[in-house]
């Protein structure tokens, strides 16, 4: 069951358009990702979803219900994560999530919620008071407190060392291991690529491709070598193999699969010499840059 749908959404600002069509959809119990260059309206489109901005045109339904009309009921069952600036600073942790826990119905025991993400002993900290990684922890438990089926979290990663991030991504996985959807917004490909069941890349404000990170990737790999040869027999019939280019003597095939087994033993039966060998995997990355023609 599609949790969200979003289609045709459109928004200027000042006349200049910001998204230009954007249609996706999210399914119960995904992690989806929304991963675009630099002011591409990834926010934007996450704000309009969570009817925090009007869209111009377009439709959206989130849990069978419409934004533009329904926000009220909307907002009961979604949980929003803040942005660093919403807090003040002498805020303590347990007046942040009971705060928090006054604007909901139904909202869940916030002293359950300190336990489970590692914030008991920070109970009566001040937010100026945390580290960055317990900042991102309260930001979830904060996200969480009105018990929502959809969790969006923006940039939750960014700033944070590799090690807190990875912890991150493990209290993400648990959100969804808890029957929760997630919505993530991310700049950092090998964070997609280790918790997003299925990714938006968003350009100019459409969004250009939407997989799973291996089938934005793609099967096509490249290999690279010297050949000290002229004739290297029929490469490019090989099996998998879906091009053949050569400068000199350095030759690249591009090919799907088993290829370089193929290609290899092709060789050794042409009696063909090679050296400096490499295979690349393309990454998400790479096929990022041949999306969006940008790199991160
Ligand atoms: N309230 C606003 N008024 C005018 N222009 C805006 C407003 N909000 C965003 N923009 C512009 O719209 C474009 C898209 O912004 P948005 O924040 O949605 O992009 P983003 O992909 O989330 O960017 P980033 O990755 O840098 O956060 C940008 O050019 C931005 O300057």
């Amino acid at each position: 069951m599609a949790v969200i749908e979003v289609t045709d959404l459109r928004k200027a600002y000042a006349g200049q358009t910001v998204l230009d069509g954007v249609s996706f959809s999210v399914e119960e119990g995904e992690i989806f990702g929304i991963l675009g260059p630099n002011g591409t309206g990834k926010t934007t489109t996450v704000e309009c979803v969570e009817g925090l901005r009007r869209p111009d045109s377009g439709t959206i339904r989130v849990l069978g219900l419409d934004v533009g009309k329904d926000a009220r009921l909307v907002h009961e069952q979604i949980g929003v994560q803040l942005q660093q600036t919403q807090l003040p600073e002498n805020l303590k942790v347990w007046e942040a999530l009971d705060l928090y826990a006054s604007f909901y119905a139904r909202p869940r025991d916030w002293r359950e919620l300190l336990e489970e993400w590692g914030l008991a002993d920070k109970r009566n900290a001040r937010f100026g008071k945390l580290s960055g990684g317990q900042k991102q922890r309260l930001f979830i438990a904060l996200a969480l407190v009105g018990n929502p089926k959809v969790a969006f979290l923006d940039e939750l990663t960014t700033g944070l060392d590799p090690q807190a991030r990875r912890t991150t991504w493990e209290l993400i996985k648990r959100i969804r291991a808890n029957g929760v959807t997630v919505v993530l917004v991310s700049h950092f490909m090998d964070e997609v690529e280790e918790l997003c069941d299925r990714v938006a890349v968003l350009d100019r404000g459409t969004v250009v491709a939407l997989d799973t990170p291996a089938g934005l990737v793609g099967g096509e790999h490249q290999m690279r070598f010297t050949a000290q040869a002229d004739d290297l027999g029929d490469l490019a019939g090989l099996p998998g193999v879906t091009g053949v280019s050569r400068t000199g003597n350095r030759v690249v095939v591009t090919g799907r699969g088993d290829f370089a087994t193929a290609v290899t033993a092709h060789l050794a039966r042409h009696h063909v010499l090679v050296s400096d060998l490499r295979i690349d995997k393309r990454t998400l990355e790479d096929a990022f840059t041949a999306l969006t023609g940008k790199s991160f």
